[in-house]
């Protein structure tokens, strides 16, 4: 960001950004981590919830600091204002992507599950952020599944018509093109918890995101 520039953005007027001088790579080398977010989405019942607390977890095990954002849990405080409907779903991943940010910034992993339906919003997400910041996790499960599932008995409801536009029955999901990660039934089996959790961490691992 310029620091000298006093600018507009949507409606706040002269505002000018302040630079500190300890920054993200300061509080990076402090953690030994890189500062990312693991963005989880897919369907209800496909697994986001569980597989952002394993991975929690695995990460805290190695002494890595993350956090969980869940979309869920975020709609009982900072989104509690909005319900479901598509403009609605695209502020949720906003402000989740805002506050994602910011952790990102403090040097923090910080895992965000919910479904994020719409590609354009998750995509907006991505774009707002430096190259590689944001990992994306697909939860490519089937619907037959998720619905088999029912923790909540929501898809129920939601095949009687008792709750209107639910993803994957009467509301869409846009599957991510070009993510960085899938996690995928093998024969027909979904990895445990801690098998999906050790996929996004080999990757993570790989690219270099579990040292500053
Ligand atoms: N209409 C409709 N469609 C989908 N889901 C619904 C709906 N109404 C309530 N729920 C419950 O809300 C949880 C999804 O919230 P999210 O914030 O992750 O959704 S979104 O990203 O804004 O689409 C979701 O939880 P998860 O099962 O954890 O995904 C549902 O329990
Ligand atoms: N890998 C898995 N293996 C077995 N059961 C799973 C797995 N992942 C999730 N589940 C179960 O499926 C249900 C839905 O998972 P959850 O994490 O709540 O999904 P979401 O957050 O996407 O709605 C839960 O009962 C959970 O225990």
């Amino acid at each position: 960001m310029n620091g000298h520039v006093i600018s507009t953005v949507g409606r706040s007027t002269n505002i000018k950004w302040h630079e500190c001088p300890i920054g993200k790579l300061e509080r990076q080398s402090l953690l030994g981590q890189k500062g990312c977010i693991v963005w989880i989405t897919g369907l209800s019942g496909s697994g986001k919830s569980t597989l952002a607390c394993a991975l929690s977890r695995e990460l805290y095990c190695r002494g890595r600091l993350s956090y969980v954002l869940d979309g869920d849990n975020l709609r009982h405080g900072l989104n509690s204002d909005l319900g479901f409907k598509q403009e609605d779903r695209a502020e949720n991943i906003r402000r989740i992507g805002e506050v994602a940010k910011l952790f990102a910034d403090a040097g923090v992993i910080c895992i965000a599950s919910l479904i994020s339906p719409y590609r354009r919003d998750r995509d907006a997400c991505r774009a707002s952020l430096s190259e590689g910041t944001f990992i994306e996790v697909f939860m490519d499960m089937p619907l037959e599944l998720c619905e088999a599932r029912d923790v909540k008995g929501l898809y129920k409801l939601a095949r009687v018509g008792n709750i209107k536009g639910f993803t994957g029955i009467d509301d869409p999901y846009e599957a991510p093109l070009n993510c960085e990660i899938v996690i995928q039934q093998k024969d027909g089996v979904c990895p445990s918890p801690s098998a999906m959790a050790e996929q996004v961490l080999s990757y993570m691992e790989s690219k270099g995101y579990l040292r500053a």
